[in-house]
């Protein structure tokens, strides 16, 4: 009863008083509504996050995150069906399979036309306003009743401009769950792990190892009400549950954990095992959810091929790519594939879109998704994207043969060089074939890549040991050594993130400032392998799903700082709302960074989840190099776009005397190749280029 107590006080802590879920006897036992979990962020983290937004905005952006959008965004694969068939297949389907259990009444309409906003207007205000009053997004306040009674579910075509192959699916909640008249003594119920209630509040089911705790005598059969076990402050400092696996619940108020769970019910299910099943079996469905705080169609199966479930701000970074038929794509870190998927069609499936990813499974993914959408100009690799630039190793004798030793005044990056250092390769790029790459144990080995000994012991043992566990999944993969720098019109970097805008969240707890400044520096690290790995004149798409603006803001002014050739440029579509302008330096001084400056902000796109839009966070940022246009996307569901012009002469010559200047360092003067990166600063170097060398460049 003591820590319960203490507990349910330490969540009462942080919402304004007029939230507080005042816990009535009824209340208590028949109506487990008021879904109002309060996410938990790490001291340093929410103290840098509330200088970012300040302490009002932040706090709206903790509690969106707690929420699934409140609907769901549907890109139709317009080489299949279009937007109207899809629309009418999909009402049919949520009418013939939903009508009694769900009753979401679905109907169908375009709706109003969004606002076409001259530019200079308050794009966002009007947006704001007609989303208020036409898609009635956020209007998502406790309903009364069941839910899927009386609410309508609807779908519309998306009406943004340029976003005319999605289509919306309005959901609905939080819905208050009533138990009846149930005695409270008498009233069942599951707790489930944190994890597997943000993916029950996503559609999915309970399955065995997300049940946590279970009250006594729970048959096959019964009607459970779930709430859920969030991380709490342990005494060493920690994070945990509070309670070991297999806990049997009271549904009194004597039950240690009872007062915790107010405002934590996310819905009611049907258990599918008994209570000594769900803790003895190792997987299955232990309970079947029937209702839920927030509703929304589900179309597992449906229409497969036609339709891709995406985030909005997903939809969007594909499109301010702006891929071209006939053009090569890279998308650099690509499973599960979904803007992959996107960007081929946008291209009609004409032209070449390399899909990368690290890990072997997920390439399966993509492979799958794309012979799924009938889309064949997608080729998935197994690759690194930090070591994404095909590197010759001298000192291997095994170098196949396109990638040559000619090319001293490639341009490789700090992060190359870095790697070169790690890997043992020598700085020898090849720039003279853009159609090539460099895969191993694919049809295209032979290439032009090197093989390094480590590769080659790597292969004996395969050849020995087979496989391998990464192998579990079945199915081939090629895996790619890199690729020829300035070897792509378009890079898509939506790189592994911190994905703190990912929704619904109900912890943020594990990530701390060292860990998003680590996120922060992988991310730059790969961003140096996109740069040279585009064209001139070629785009570059950066995105992330994070609310954090240090992989966001700070990753463009990196970008813009290092790379004195890049410059912002506008994007289209452009939904989301400007970036951060400024600087942050926590209390203790260990972290300063510096996000965009006066006059950037409007050249990125950031998604805020608590904004009316109502997606994940997500950040887009659209540069162009000279001649690459570099767009830029960083944030799951708060996207910015940045794209960087500059003057292609000028970069090329930076670059050549860059890697003169470091090979210098590195050979006679033995300076390590990570030292020697560090010493380059490319802005005092941009100023030191004679004119005669940009001129000669020129020619
Ligand atoms: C944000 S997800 C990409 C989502 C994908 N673009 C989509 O729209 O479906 C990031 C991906 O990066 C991959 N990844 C992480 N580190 C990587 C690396 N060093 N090289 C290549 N891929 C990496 C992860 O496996 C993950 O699939």
């Amino acid at each position: 009863m003591q820590r319960g107590r203490r507990s349910f006080e330490f969540f009462c802590r942080n919402i304004p008083s007029d939230r507080v879920f005042k816990i009535s006897p009824r209340m208590a036992h028949s109506e487990r509504c008021c879904y109002k979990p309060v996410l938990r962020w790490n001291a340093r983290v929410e103290e840098y996050f509330v200088k970012a937004y300040g302490v009002e905005h932040f706090s709206r952006i903790s509690e969106a995150l707690t929420r699934p959008s409140t609907y769901s965004c549907i890109r139709v694969n317009t080489l299949k069906a279009t937007t109207d068939t899809v629309i009418e297949k999909l009402t049919s389907f949520l009418h013939e399979a939903q009508p009694k259990t769900c009753d979401h009444g679905v109907s169908v309409t375009e709706g109003d036309s969004p606002p076409i906003v001259a530019s200079g207007e308050k794009q966002e205000e009007k947006i704001e306003e007609w989303q208020h009053k036409s898609l009635g997004l956020n209007n998502c306040g406790p309903h009364s009743g069941l839910p899927g009674h009386g609410d309508a579910s609807l779908i519309y075509k998306c009406p943004f401009p340029g976003l005319d192959n999605v289509v919306f699916v309005k959901g609905s909640g939080p819905h208050k769950i009533e138990y009846s008249d149930t005695p409270k003594q008498l009233l069942k119920e599951v707790i489930v792990s944190r994890k597997c209630a943000e993916a029950v509040l996503r559609g999915a089911q309970i399955f065995v190892p997300g049940a946590l705790a279970c009250s006594a005598h729970v048959e096959k059969g019964d009607t459970v009400a779930v709430s859920v076990a969030v991380e709490q402050p342990s005494s060493e400092g920690g994070w945990n549950f509070g309670f070991t696996r297999g806990t049997v619940l009271q549904g009194l108020e004597t039950d240690p954990q009872y007062h915790e769970r107010s405002g934590m019910y996310i819905g009611q299910g049907t258990t599918l095992m008994s209570r000594a099943g769900i803790f003895r079996e190792s997987s299955g469905v232990a309970v079947e959810m029937r209702k839920r705080v927030f509703e929304l169609p589900s179309f597992n199966d449906v229409l497969e091929g036609e339709i891709f479930l995406q985030n909005l701000p997903s939809i969007v970074a594909a499109r301010v790519l702006d891929p071209q038929r006939g053009e090569r794509i890279l998308d650099m870190c690509a499973a599960p594939g979904g803007k992959t998927t996107a960007i081929a069609i946008l291209m009609r499936d004409e032209g070449e879109v390399i899909a990368a990813d690290r890990s072997h499974n997920k390439v399966l993914d993509i492979q799958k998704l794309a012979k799924e959408m009938g889309l064949t100009c997608i080729k998935a690799y197994k690759l690194d994207a930090l070591k994404a630039i095909c590197r010759k190793n001298d000192s291997s004798g095994s170098t196949l043969s396109n990638c040559k030793n000619e090319a001293q005044d490639a341009d490789v990056p700090d992060s190359v060089l870095q790697s070169s250092k790690d890997t043992d390769h020598s700085l020898t790029v090849d720039v003279s074939n853009h159609d090539t790459q460099c895969t191993v144990n694919g049809e295209s080995s032979n290439h032009g890549t090197y093989l390094s000994k480590a590769h080659d012991r790597k292969n004996a043992r395969r050849l020995k040991n087979g496989p391998g566990r990464n192998h579990c999944k079945g199915g081939r993969v090629e895996s790619s050594k890199g690729f020829n720098p300035n070897s792509f019109d378009r890079v898509l970097l939506d790189a592994p993130c911190s994905a703190l805008g990912l929704r619904p969240r109900l912890f943020a707890g594990q990530e701390t400032v060292e860990s998003l400044r680590n996120h922060a520096k992988y991310q730059r690290r790969m961003f140096d392998q996109a740069v040279q790995l585009v064209r001139p004149g070629g785009t570059i798409v950066y995105s992330t799903c994070t609310i954090n603006p240090g992989e966001n803001e700070a990753l463009v002014r990196y970008a813009l700082d290092s790379y004195g050739f890049l410059s912002l440029a506008l994007q289209h579509p452009r939904i989301g709302g400007p970036g951060l302008v400024g600087k942050c330096d926590l209390s203790d001084g260990n972290l300063v960074e510096e996000w965009l400056r006066p006059g950037e902000e409007e050249l990125v796109q950031r998604f805020d989840p608590s904004s009316s839009l109502d997606t994940i966070g997500f950040f887009i940022a659209n540069n162009q190099m000279a001649l690459t246009n570099f767009i830029l996307t960083v944030g799951g569901v708060t996207a910015a776009i940045l794209l960087l012009r500059s003057d292609v002469k000028q970069s090329a010559a930076i670059f050549r005397r860059n890697i003169r200047q470091i090979r210098h360092w590195i050979e006679e003067e033995s300076v390590s190749a990570s030292k020697a990166a560090e010493k380059v600063k490319p802005k005092e170097l941009e100023s030191q280029i004679p004119e005669k060398e940009i001129q000669k460049d020129k020619h």
